[in-house]
């Protein structure tokens, strides 16, 4: 008889996680609503991916803090730190560190930090920049996720894997809300996982 439950329970998902599927469904539904397209921005041939209804939607923001809450919390519970890439990486980074109880740790585009900093040039999509930390902001050792709104070509991302190795921290993996696969981004990043809401 308990062979026979095991067996059913194998085969036949508890409720449950049908009704987890289905809410992580809903959610993920209600974030790509959010995303809007515009075409030429901010330079000729770039299919801009327009983040800012989420924000609007307290329901798509929060849908947002709560899938990334729940994949932390499954794959990384040993997290010390989310550091987050100026600056839509700072809208979704200290709501996600707050629900998890660790600190924000920002990246900044170049010049906008007091006090000493390290600096890593890079290119992205649709240009060049220097990403910069604070010298102190993260410590040996510490184990840190990064956090952004998106991965394009990955250039964005591997500056700040880069400051964060400086540091001799640890990147566990990177977050982002929106992955542009065509780009490959990721391959950018081979040791490094990345974890996406939406793709296209
Ligand atoms: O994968 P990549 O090709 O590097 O591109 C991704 C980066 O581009 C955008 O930032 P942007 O520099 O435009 O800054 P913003 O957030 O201040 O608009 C986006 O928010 C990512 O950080
Ligand atoms: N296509 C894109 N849409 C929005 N943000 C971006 N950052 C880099 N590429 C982008």
């Amino acid at each position: 008889m308990r062979k026979r439950v095991l067996l059913v329970g194998l085969f036949f998902p508890s409720q449950s996680k049908i009704f987890t599927t289905r809410v992580m469904a809903e959610k993920l539904d209600l974030i790509s609503k959010c995303i809007r397209t515009f075409y030429d921005f901010p330079t000729k041939g770039i299919v801009f991916k327009d983040i800012c209804p989420i924000l609007k939607d307290p329901k798509a923001l929060a849908a947002v803090t709560d899938l990334f809450e729940e994949h932390v919390r499954r794959r990384y519970p040993q997290v010390d730190l989310i550091v987050g890439i100026d600056a839509r990486g700072f809208l979704f980074g200290p709501l996600l560190a707050q629900r998890l109880g660790v600190g924000f740790v920002p990246v900044r585009k170049k010049g906008k930090f007091p006090g000493p900093t390290l600096s890593v040039a890079y290119s992205l999509e649709y240009g060049t920049a220097e990403a910069e930390m604070q010298e102190d902001a993260v410590s040996a050792g510490e184990k840190v996720l990064i956090i952004d709104d998106l991965l394009a070509t990955g250039g964005t991302l591997y500056a700040a894997c880069e400051l964060i190795k400086q540091q001799k921290a640890e990147v566990l993996g990177c977050l982002v809300v929106i992955e542009l696969k065509s780009l490959n981004g990721s391959e950018k990043l081979p040791s490094t996982p990345v974890f996406s809401l939406i793709q296209y």
